[in-house]
């Protein structure tokens, strides 16, 4: 039976740049991609968010002023492991992103995402979020370099 794990996604906008961070360390090391994590017992999603997002790249973010635009799922093959990923997004932050002990941030142009050295399921869905689409995705992985098999569906609300 699978394990669920919940962690939070987010990316902030500003015209028409999105904001990566380059991981120099743990989970997903070496990859550009979001800010986030874990969410802690004692904090909401949106809190958890918040916080991982200060602890990565020094932004502050009101809560409340987090979309939730996506939920993605990731499984591995003869893994128990299910990673249940809310996606948020805003252009409403204060501060200028700093590079951390975790994250090395940099604004990208959307022509120029570097998928090359993302996961290999954000090619496949940041098309949707980049034309402000809500949407489901799951992605069953062999490995970490292999997706076996996805689905992405078009949501009209989260
Ligand atoms: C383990 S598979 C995976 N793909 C991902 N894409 C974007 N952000 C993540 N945290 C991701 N994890």
């Amino acid at each position: 039976m699978l394990v669920k794990k919940l962690f939070t996604l987010v990316f902030i906008r500003k015209e028409d740049q999105i904001l990566l961070g380059f991981k120099k360390r743990g989970f997903g090391m070496n990859k550009w991609n979001g800010f986030g994590g874990k969410v802690e017992p004692n904090e909401t999603i949106l809190e958890a968010a918040a916080r991982e997002l200060k602890e990565e790249c020094c932004l502050t973010v009101k809560p409340g002023d987090l979309k939730n635009i996506a939920h993605l799922e990731f499984t591995f093959e003869g893994e128990p492991t299910l990673m249940d990923v809310r996606v948020f997004s805003t252009s409403i932050f204060e501060g200028t992103p700093k590079e951390t002990e975790e994250m090395r941030p940099k604004w990208f142009r959307h022509e120029d995402v570097p998928f090359e050295d993302m996961w290999l399921d954000d090619k496949l869905w940041f098309p949707y979020m980049l034309q402000g689409k809500k949407f489901f995705g799951h992605f069953h992985y062999e490995g970490f370099d292999k997706i076996l098999n996805y689905k992405i569906e078009e949501l009209d609300s989260m």
